[in-house]
């Protein structure tokens, strides 16, 4: 798997814009009128007010307690790069809430807390207590976080869990599962060794002793080496309870022969020569943060018989609570839980490691690049498997009902996993769907605008990120000097840049162009001008000739006129069958709207093909077509001359057989709108369409642009099919970002 790159400036570039940090919150009711506000304010908030004042149980009906969880930290043990101070963990915690959202839409905010006094910080969360369905607790170190997790769950009515003891003790203990079962070992036989007696560590080796791992076999060590029966220095009540008789004192004698390595200490705690002193077949979870204690390339140049996982996202085997808190919240804030208790903790593990061993559908293997099986690479569900969230949190919710942890039990189970489904938002596994074929297809994109800043800054991007190389199409010494400008001198060297009036190929690219054109018009001269000058021209000639994969362009010129001039080297017309399609995403939808890009007052056949072009998008974008005619009326009303052409459109294809639904013509809400849908009973789609096609371009670009500057959608797009090579075309007022994902889809052959 490639390591992504990133800068330092990178990773604070993300973190500056578009607003700095990570999220913002936003209400889910009309704030618009009079009435509205005397609802959500007073007067009208005092109901609920009483309600809840009477009834506290109601407070999950009338507020959003019941979704919501607080990320709290005092910032004295950040990742593993030691006491950061409270202000100094907010990005992390930040972080852990977007998480949250993301992977199972559980709404929360981050609380630093500038103490590290167990008195005061117990107090503060526990006041807080209300407002929450449940507090994650995190990177708070050992010994305190033992003593701040006890007392406050002693103290509050709603889950209270320390994510780097449990989270990190379940996904261990889920993984360890499944690489135990592939190395034919047993639990209750290995030879375990824990690096690490913090928060982390004490949680992952009780959680194992609970499934069957033995005491005698497990050595636990920390900055002062083995904690051994007798152990003064550096002791607390918790480590004391894993000390055994033992005659190893460093964690180099520890290693000798375990068959088991858990690092959760700090970068580089483990050596090539301990790895190799391990037993036959050796597990070992380096899982310190965010350098592991061995790399996996280190661990398997000695030992290639070993499984390895790390706790970060771009290596295989990611064994990182990331995998269990959002669920294990999921699960519990649905039964309105007390608590999150052991029980539910190992439902969490034992369902986490059966998905690993099962088939990995394709919508995964899409998502992935690649096609994942159980087995020594893929031991742990990777965090964007799109099961995760409708396969833990049952596992978990059930644990909870079965052992009273329940305030309100799920009835119907299987309503409650459609309901979970429900919940993730697909645009999310799309894009990633795009990155992940980009990556894997790694492709050699030709950037045709190198004496655009932005381009050069999205050809950067491009290949630092490992989707493949970038060539850019300019002269060096103006790229060289944009590059610096943009603070990229270091990327000078990287990017391949190609003068067109300097390639060797310059003769064989005209004699191409002039064989196509010499009857349209061109002449010799014409054709120099073209294929040396005009970059849209070359990068297209270089395409043509293999010299590249996939063609970027647009981003200086109206698309129209760089359409026309791929045409001198492509059948990329109307008359072709290329045609534009553009991807709106929006509040967790997507839909397509076509022609966006080549015919200007298609026919009723252009039609046809239109819907043909936008299908196949859908479907390589992973979507179920459905395909709506649009217009101003809805089958037959009112009638009118000019939108006729979108009913004979249907007509068109049903002679042709196509294998997707379509149906019209309709108006956009009819086609949207499953509600309005039910209206025409007689109609042939089977919910709301997502492929938009449009009378016209005027049309298209209306509700593209309407959609975008309006509601703030994120527009993808017009992506050009039909052509015969991967070829888009950016919007001029497209970002860097905007020209990534267009480059993408050239690279990964979406269209
Ligand atoms: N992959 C994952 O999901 C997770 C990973 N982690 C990682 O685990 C690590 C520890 O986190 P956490 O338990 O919260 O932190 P704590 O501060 O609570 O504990 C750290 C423990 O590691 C020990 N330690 C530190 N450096 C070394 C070293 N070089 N050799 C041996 N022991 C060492 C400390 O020893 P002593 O007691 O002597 O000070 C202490 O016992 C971090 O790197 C963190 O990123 C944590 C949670 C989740
Ligand atoms: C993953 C995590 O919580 C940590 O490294 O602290
Ligand atoms: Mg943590």
């Amino acid at each position: 798997m490639a390591k992504t790159k990133y800068t330092r400036e990178d990773a604070l570039t993300f973190h500056m814009h578009p607003t700095p940090g990570k999220f913002e919150v936003q209400a889910t009711v009309p704030m618009t009128t009079q009435r509205d506000l005397s609802l959500a304010y007073s007067p009208g908030v005092a109901v609920p007010c009483e309600e809840i004042a009477a009834a506290p149980e109601t407070a999950y009906d009338y507020t959003n307690k019941g979704n919501l969880v607080a990320v709290i930290s005092n910032g004295t043990a950040v990742l593993g790069l030691g006491n950061l101070g409270a202000l100094g963990s907010k990005p992390v915690m930040e972080g852990k809430a977007v998480l949250f959202k993301r992977f199972a839409d559980v709404n929360s905010i981050d609380i630093e807390l500038d103490t590290e006094d167990v008195d005061a910080f117990c107090n503060a969360v526990r006041l807080m207590g209300p407002t929450f369905g449940g507090i994650n607790l995190e990177d708070i170190k050992a010994p305190e976080c033992f003593i701040i997790e006890q007392r406050l769950k002693e103290e509050m009515d709603i889950p209270v869990f320390h994510d780097d003891q449990h989270g990190t003790a379940v996904i261990c203990a889920a993984g360890l599962l499944n690489a135990l079962h592939l190395s034919g070992k047993k639990i209750e036989d290995v030879k375990i060794v824990l690096n690490g007696a913090g928060a982390a560590g004490i949680a992952c080796i009780e959680l194992l002793k609970r499934m069957g791992a033995r005491h005698e076999n497990c050595i636990v060590a920390d900055t002062k080496g083995v904690i051994y029966q007798g152990r003064t220095e550096g002791m607390n009540q918790w480590k004391s309870a894993h000390a055994v008789k033992t005659d190893a004192r460093t964690l180099e004698d520890a290693m000798k022969d375990a068959d088991v390595f858990l690092g959760v200490s700090a970068k580089g705690a483990v050596t090539q020569a301990m790895v190799e002193s391990m037993a036959k077949d050796p597990i070992l979870f380096a899982m310190a943060n965010p350098d592991p204690e061995i790399t996996p390339e280190d661990a398997q140049a000695v030992r290639p018989d070993a499984i390895v996982a790390t706790g970060r996202s771009d290596y295989p085997n990611q064994v990182n609570n990331v995998l269990g808190f959002p669920y294990l919240f999921r699960g519990a804030l649905d039964i309105h839980a007390r608590a999150i208790n052991d029980e539910m903790k190992i439902a969490c593990a034992e369902a986490l490691a059966e998905l690993a061993r099962e088939d990995v559908p394709d919508e995964v293997a899409m998502a992935y690049g690649q096609k994942l099986t159980f087995g020594r690479d893929y031991i742990i569900p990777t965090p964007f498997d799109p099961r995760l969230i409708y396969r833990i949190p049952p596992a978990v919710a059930k644990a909870g009902m079965d052992t009273g942890a329940a305030r309100r039990p799920i009835i119907d189970m299987e309503a409650y996993r459609e309901s979970l489904k429900a919940r993730m938002d697909p645009t999310a596994s799309i894009l990633r769907g795009i990155n992940a074929r980009a990556r894997a297809a790694q492709s050699r994109v030709v950037f045709a605008e190198g004496d655009d800043n932005r381009v050069l800054r999205a050809a950067v991007a491009y290949q630092r990120n490992g989707f493949g190389k970038a060539v850019v199409v300019g002269r060096d010494q103006d790229v060289e000097a944009r590059l610096k400008s943009e603070g990229l001198g270091d990327a000078v060297g990287e990017i391949e840049v190609i003068n067109a009036a300097k390639t060797e190929h310059l003769e064989t690219y005209k004699s191409f162009l002039y064989n196509r054109l010499q009857r349209s018009g061109f002449d010799a001269a014409d054709i120099h001008r073209l294929a040396a000058r005009d970059r849209h021209v070359f990068a297209s000639l270089m395409l043509a000739h293999d010299h590249a994969d996939a063609l970027v362009t647009g981003a200086t010129r109206k698309s129209a006129h760089v359409l026309k001039l791929i045409n001198h080297v492509f059948d990329a017309s109307a008359e072709h069958g290329a045609v534009g399609v553009t991807a709106v995403l929006h509040k967790g939808r997507i839909v397509l709207i076509a022609d966006t890009l080549v015919h200007e007052w298609p026919d009723e056949n252009d039609l046809a093909q239109i819907a043909i072009q936008g299908a196949k998008v859908a479907k390589s974008l992973g979507l179920e077509p459905r395909v709506a005619f649009l217009s101003f009326s809805t089958f037959g009303y009112p009638v009118s001359e000019r939108a006729v052409k979108m009913s004979w459109a249907p007509d068109v294809l049903d002679k042709m057989n196509v294998d997707f639904e379509y149906e019209g013509e309709m108006t956009v809400d009819v086609a949207l709108n499953a509600k309005a849908q039910e209206a025409y009973p007689f109609s042939r789609l089977t919910g709301p369409a997502n492929v938009l096609v449009v009378p016209a371009r005027h049309s298209a670009s209306i509700s593209v642009k309407l959609m975008q500057e309006m509601a703030g959608a994120t527009v993808i797009g017009p992506i050009l099919t039909g052509v015969d090579r991967p070829i888009q075309i950016c919007p001029t007022v497209s970002s860097v970002n905007d020209i990534l994902n267009m480059a993408l889809l050239a690279a990964s052959k979406v269209g």
